[in-house]
C-alpha cells in the first residue's frame, strides 16, 4: 500500500481548507436570504401594501416548522442518522425551493388577494405564500448550518477547528453584511424583488457548493478506508437520552440562548435606540448596530485561532458574557447619552459577539461524542430560536408598559375608521352585517395602530408630541378617496375587510407624512439585557466549573 493511500485527506491543509470554503458557500446565501428581507421593509409597504404586522409576520415565520413542528430535531436526527451528504443536500434544496416560493409569491401573486385561515383569520394570500416559503427556508437553513458545523469537526477535529468554524461564520456573516448593504439600494434602483432573485441566485450557487463539497467528502471516507480509525457505534434515538442529561451540555445550550437573546433582539430595536437615547438622526442610526456584524468577520477566526493553539474555551466564553454585561449596563447608564459613546459599546459588544461564538460551537465535540453531534448542535439551535421568538416579545410587552403616555390613541383611530366606513357604506348604500362591520373595523385599527407604531419607530420628526388627532382628520379624509376606488357592491365579510386593507394601505403614506415623534424610554429592556448579560457570566463559570470537574478539555488547545 503506498504513502498517499494511506494518509487520510485531512492531513493534506489544501484539501481540508478547500471543503471549508466549498461547504460555507451555502451558509453565506442563507445568511444573506436572512436579513434581506427585513431590509426593504419600507419598500414592501410602499410596493405591495404590506402591513407592519404582515411584514412581522414573515420575518417570524422564519422559525415556524423548525420551533412547532420541531424540524430542527429531525434535521439535527437526520444528520446522526443518514449524514453529512444526504442531510446537506436535502437542507441546501429546502433552502432552494423556499426561496423560490417566496420569489414567485412576491412577483407572481397579486397583493391584493385575502384568504380566510384558521389561526390566521384574514390575511393576504400572498403574505401567507411568501411565509411558507420563508419557513422552508428556515428549515434548510438551520439544517445547513448543524450539517456544516459536522462537516467542519470531521475536516478539522484535532487541527484548526476554531479556527475554521470562526471563518465558516466569518463568510456566513460577509452574506450578512451583503445584505445589509446592498438589498436596500437594489430594490430602490431596480424592483422590491431583485434582493429576493439575489437569494435565490446565492442559493443555487450553495446547493452547487455542496454538491462540490459531496464529492470532496466522498474522496475523504476513500481516503481512510484502508485506516486504522476508530470505528464509532452507530447513532441511536436513545443518544438523545445522553445528550440532554448531560450538565455541560446544557450550560452550552442556557449559555447559548442568554447570550443571543441580548445580541440579536438588541440590534432589532438598536436603530430606535440610539434615535431615542443618542439622538442620532434616523438617516444614520442604521450605521451604528451595522458596526456589529462587519467586526465579527475578522475578530470571530483570530479567537477560532487563539482558541486551537492555546485553549483556554470557557475563558474565552465568560470573557465574551462579561464584555456583554459591561456593554448593556453601560447602555442602561442614562446620562451617558454621546452617539460616539454608543457607537464605542457596539464595537465592544462586536468583540463579545466574536469572542463566544468562536468558543462555543468548537467547544461542544469535547463534551459530545461526533456520532451524535447533529443532535446536540440541534437542540442547541432549536433553544436558541424558541429564545429569539420569546425574548423580542417580552421586550416589546416591556417597551409598551415602560411607555404608557407615548402610544398612539387608538380610541381615536378607531373612531375616525369608524366614520370612513360608515360614510362609504351609506353611501353607496351598502348593506352588512354589523357584527362583519365592527370585526372589519377592529382589524383595520389593530393595522393601522400598528403601522404608527412601527413607522415611527424609525422615522421619527421634530414634533413634540403624537398629533393623533390630526392623523385621525387625515385618515378619514384620504381613506373615503381609497375607499371610492374600490367597487364595493355587497356588504360580505370579505369587502369590508377588503376596505379595510385599503384604509391601512392608503393610511401608510398618511402616518409618514404626519412626521410623530414618538419618543420611546428604553431603559427597561436594556436592563433585561443586562439581567441576560448577567445570567451568561454566571452560566459560563459554571460550565467552566463543570468541565474542571469532568475533565472535557475545554481549556485545552484543539490541536494536537
Ligand atoms: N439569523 C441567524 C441565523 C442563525 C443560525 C444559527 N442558529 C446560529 O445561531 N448560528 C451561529 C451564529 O453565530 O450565527
Amino acid at each position: 500500500m503506498t504513502e498517499a493511500i494511506q494518509k487520510s485527506l485531512r492531513e493534506s491543509p489544501i484539501a481540508r481548507w478547500t471543503a471549508m470554503f466549498v461547504v460555507s458557500m451555502s451558509m453565506f446565501g442563507a445568511y444573506y436570504f436572512n436579513y434581506a428581507g427585513s431590509s426593504v421593509k419600507p419598500i414592501l409597504e410602499t410596493a405591495l401594501g404590506w402591513t407592519s404586522n404582515d411584514i412581522g409576520l414573515y420575518t417570524g415565520s422564519y422559525g415556524w416548522f423548525n420551533v412547532f413542528f420541531l424540524m430542527l430535531i429531525f434535521s439535527g436526527i437526520i444528520l446522526d442518522k443518514l449524514g453529512i451528504r444526504v442531510t446537506g443536500l436535502a437542507a441546501t434544496a429546502f433552502m432552494v425551493v423556499g426561496t423560490a416560493l417566496n420569489y414567485w409569491a412576491m412577483t407572481s401573486l397579486s397583493s391584493a388577494a385575502m384568504i380566510t385561515l384558521p389561526l390566521f383569520g384574514y390575511i393576504k394570500t400572498q403574505v401567507i405564500i411568501s411565509c411558507l416559503g420563508f419557513a422552508i427556508f428556515g428549515v434548510g437553513s438551520e439544517a445547513t448550518g448543524i450539517t456544516l458545523s459536522k462537516a467542519i469537526v470531521k475536516w478539522f477535529k484535532g487541527k484548526e477547528m476554531a479556527l475554521a468554524m470562526g471563518l465558516q461564520m466569518s463568510i456566513a456573516r460577509l452574506g450578512t453584511a451583503l445584505a445589509l448593504a446592498i438589498s436596500l439600494p437594489l430594490a430602490i434602483k431596480f424592483s422590491y424583488s431583485t434582493p429576493i432573485l439575489l437569494a435565490f441566485i446565492l442559493m443555487l450557487i450553495g446547493l452547487i457548493a455542496f454538491i462540490t463539497y459531496i464529492v470532496l467528502d466522498k474522496k475523504l471516507d476513500a481516503s481512510e478506508k484502508n485506516l486504522v480509525v476508530e470505528e464509532e457505534e452507530p447513532f441511536r434515538i436513545k443518544d438523545i437520552i445522553s445528550i440532554i442529561t448531560n450538565k455541560a451540555f446544557w450550560y452550552i445550550a442556557i449559555l447559548c440562548v442568554l447570550f443571543y437573546g441580548a445580541v440579536f433582539p438588541f440590534l432589532y430595536y438598536a436603530p430606535d435606540f440610539v434615535i431615542n437615547k443618542y439622538h442620532v438622526s434616523s438617516q444614520f442610526a442604521g450605521f451604528i448596530p451595522m458596526l456589529l456584524p462587519f467586526g465579527t468577520i475578522f475578530l470571530t477566526p483570530l479567537f477560532g485561532g487563539i482558541y486551537d493553539k492555546k485553549g483556554k474555551g470557557a475563558t474565552i466564553m465568560i470573557v465574551g458574557a462579561i464584555l456583554l454585561l459591561i456593554v448593556h449596563s453601560f447602555l442602561a447608564v442614562p446620562f451617558l447619552n454621546y452617539w460616539l459613546f454608543a457607537a464605542v459599546m457596539v464595537i465592544i459588544l462586536g468583540i463579545a459577539f466574536s469572542l463566544v461564538p468562536s468558543a462555543m460551537w468548537p467547544s461542544v465535540p469535547k463534551i459530545i461524542p461526533e456520532k451524535k453531534l447533529g443532535t446536540a448542535y440541534a437542540v442547541i439551535f432549536y433553544i436558541q430560536n424558541i429564545g429569539l421568538v420569546v425574548i423580542p416579545m417580552l421586550l416589546g410587552v416591556v417597551l409598551t408598559a415602560s411607555n404608557p403616555n407615548v402610544s398612539p390613541n387608538k380610541a381615536l383611530i378607531k373612531s375616525s375608521i369608524e366614520q370612513s366606513f360608515n360614510k362609504v357604506l351609506a353611501t353607496n348604500q351598502i348593506t352588512y352585517k354589523p357584527s362583519d362591520l365592527s370585526d372589519a373595523i377592529d382589524k383595520t385599527t389593530e393595522n393601522v395602530v400598528d403601522s404608527i407604531v412601527q413607522t415611527t419607530f424609525y422615522t421619527p420628526a421634530p414634533q413634540n408630541e403624537v398629533d393623533t388627532a390630526a392623523l385621525a382628520n387625515n385618515i378619514v379624509t384620504n381613506n373615503l378617496i381609497a375607499a371610492k376606488q374600490l367597487s364595493l357592491n355587497n356588504g360580505s365579510k370579505n369587502s369590508l375587510l377588503a376596505m379595510g386593507n385599503a384604509f391601512s394601505k392608503a393610511t401608510y403614506p398618511i402616518i409618514k407624512n404626519e412626521k410623530l415623534n414618538i419618543t420611546y424610554n428604553y431603559e427597561n429592556d436594556i436592563l433585561l439585557f443586562v439581567l441576560l448579560g448577567l445570567l451568561s457570566v454566571v452560566v459560563g463559570f459554571l460550565l467552566k466549573l463543570e468541565d474542571k470537574k469532568k475533565g472535557y478539555g475545554l481549556e485545552s488547545p484543539n490541536m494536537k
